[in-house]
């Protein structure tokens, strides 16, 4: 068949080039109206990524490149491009008014699908990867009852014990063969903390930090410490990347192989139990001993009020979701979290002497008969006993060193934040401005406001509801740059010569706000709780040159210490 005459080689070519055109044009980033950018990064097609990557290779954050641009325009509001085709994200840093969003918005903002995402190929069906939802409703309502003081104080403490006392074994191993030089401890509290979920969430023991304990018992000397870890590993990439690595790597298919069979197999045994004698089933939270036990239990008492047969397809799925959440918040983030919020307070203590005794005299003063007895305080002791120096120095790292760098939201319908408009696709659309729909909001956990004076916002630009609830932290801004476990304690009503722990002191947003708020938060505290306690009952930290007590980051999903060396002297 022959072309018809115009289409000659020419024509042909120029239509390709136009074609490649069209696409190039309409993969370039397309700004919202109004909202502050980087103005180099509009025509990339990548827009901010790559200065976002060369930050991260010279720092090790990548977040740090987008609160590095607010500041440097003094701007509590910009928005970020970072890949072809894909509408920008919106970077706040103002704590007040994402405290606002996060609690008093939330018909406005929710849960952005960014931070789903992350989760959605290993746990589809969990509580974390829902928007406020009824799924997300019906699965809160399953595993509700592990978060209660009277599971965690009694139980959730006990697990977590036995997890710090096999760190403090390898440790103490460690100090006698290293002969009085740092020792690295690198991934030991990442053990102790996946030791701790384990055992809270299952009853049992994975003995990590045991099996530790009795390799290094074995080593006849130590090493000198290795040098700083250079590598890093990039931040999490989003559900395709997940679901692609976690269907094509022969290992990661295998060890989600071994979780679900693990997982399945524990909830048909916890389901055998309490079907056995159903009189268990009736076990309040106080004397159930893990997390599976509280969430079967909860499912066979709502079955049983619905006259539903127990344990169906969707409670199964959910539970098994829920614990296996517990398990990936257990080993990769929460390890990940409480490793290093254990490792930046340490080398908090190493660094100002002065906090490790104040925390140790306290300790002494609380727990004076076992220490009389001179043997460590019980689970249930340091869960429950009023320690508000500690509480306070656990408050001010959590400020210091959030270990996720934004609580991700999305907006729901056109508003504003910060005086700034938030138009969704229709909006958009009618006003000419394109096809975009803004919807991910990432609100900084630390930053100006945070750590560091606020931008200035003048008052017309906030909510209704942010200017209503002034509570006074929102206003102390002072000194925020500093670590000072004190801003947390404020003189006791009653006993004037006593100080008390105020949670609500100054801003603090390492665990998110709201509905949406960490769910986990209760257990992470008390697991820190007995982390420090115990470190700080058997060893002191003796100081360390200044360029070994760094506070460098490698992030991935979430942040790791880079140089984790600690000099100990065993005291008990
Ligand atoms: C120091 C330790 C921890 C930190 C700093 C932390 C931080 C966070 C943050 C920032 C969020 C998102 C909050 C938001 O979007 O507003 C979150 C969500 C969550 N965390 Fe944690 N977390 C920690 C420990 C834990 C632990 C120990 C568990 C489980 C036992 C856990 C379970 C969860 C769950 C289930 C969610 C999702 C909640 C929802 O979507 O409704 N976290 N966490």
């Amino acid at each position: 068949m022959e072309l018809p005459s115009f289409l000659t080689p020419a024509w042909l070519v120029l239509a390709l080039l136009t074609g490649c055109l069209v696409f190039y044009l309409t993969a370039l980033p397309r700004p919202l109206p109004g909202i502050p950018y980087v103005p180099e990064s509009r025509w990339k097609l990548f827009g901010d990524l790559p200065a976002a990557m060369a930050y991260q290779k010279k720092t090790g954050t990548l977040i740090g490149y987008f609160a590095n641009q607010l500041v440097k325009r003094n701007e509590p509001v910009m928005q970020f491009f970072l890949l072809p085709f894909v509408r920008p994200s919106l970077y706040i840093c103002d704590g007040r008014e994402a405290s606002d969003a996060m609690t008093h918005r939330i018909k406005e903002f929710d849960r952005s699908k960014l931070f789903s995402d992350i989760f959605r190929a290993y746990v589809p069906h969990s509580s974390i990867t829902f928007p406020t939802n009824n799924d997300w409703k019906y699965n809160r309502s399953l595993i509700g009852q592990t978060m209660l003081p009277r599971f965690l104080d009694a139980s959730g403490a006990k697990q977590a014990y036995g997890a710090f006392q096999q760190l403090v074994s390898v440790w103490r191993e460690k100090t006698r063969i290293a002969n009085g030089r740092a020792i690295d401890v690198a991934g030991d509290t990442h053990m102790a903390s996946t030791d701790a979920i384990w055992a809270m969430t299952f009853r049992s023991s994975i003995d990590t930090c045991k099996t530790a304990a009795e390799h290094v018992s074995k080593a006849p000397s130590l090493e000198s410490p290795t040098g700083a870890d250079a590598s890093y590993i990039a931040i999490a990439m989003g559900y395709w990347t997940h679901w692609l690595a976690m269907s094509l790597l022969p290992s990661l298919r295998n060890a989600k192989r071994i979780r679900d069979k693990l997982v399945r197999e524990r909830l048909i045994q916890t389901y055998a139990k309490f079907a056995s004698n159903m009189q268990d089933s009736k076990t309040t939270a106080q004397g159930m001993t893990s997390a599976i036990d509280i969430t079967v239990q909860r499912e066979i008492t709502v079955a049983a009020k619905e006259g539903r047969p127990t344990l169906g397809p969707k409670a199964t799925e959910r539970i098994h979701n829920e614990l296996s959440l517990f398990l990936a918040a257990g080993s990769a983030t929460t390890a990940d979290t409480l490793s290093w919020v254990h490792v930046a307070g340490l080398k908090r203590v190493t660094a100002h002497q002065d906090f490790q005794s104040v925390l140790q005299a306290e300790m002494i003063d609380k727990f004076s008969l076992f220490h009389k007895n001179r043997v460590p305080p019980t689970a249930e002791a340091i869960a429950t006993a009023g320690l508000p120096q500690l509480d306070a120095f656990m408050e001010e790292v959590l400020r210091c060193h959030p270990l996720g760098n934004a609580n991700l939201r999305r907006t729901l319908r056109d508003t504003l934040i910060l005086g700034y408009h938030m138009l969704l696709r229709s909006s958009l659309a009618q006003s000419n401005v394109g096809l975009l729909q803004l919807t991910n909001i990432l609100l900084q956990t630390a930053g100006p406001s945070l750590t560091s004076a606020p931008f200035p916002v003048s008052d017309q630009n906030r909510s209704g509801t942010s200017l209503k609830a002034t509570t006074s932290r929102w206003d102390r801004y002072s000194d925020l740059e500093t670590f000072r476990p004190d801003r947390w304690l404020i003189q006791d009503s009653s006993d004037p010569s006593k100080v008390r722990f105020d949670p609500s002191a100054y801003p603090m947003q390492s665990f998110g706000e709201g509905p949406r708020a960490c769910f986990g938060k209760k257990f992470a505290y008390l697991e820190m709780r007995i982390a420090f306690t115990f470190i700080l009952w058997n060893f002191e930290l003796l100081p360390l040159p200044a360029e070994l007590v760094d506070f460098d980051v490698d992030e991935k999903l979430t942040r790791d210490s880079r140089n984790v060396r600690f000099k100990l002297r065993r005291i008990s």
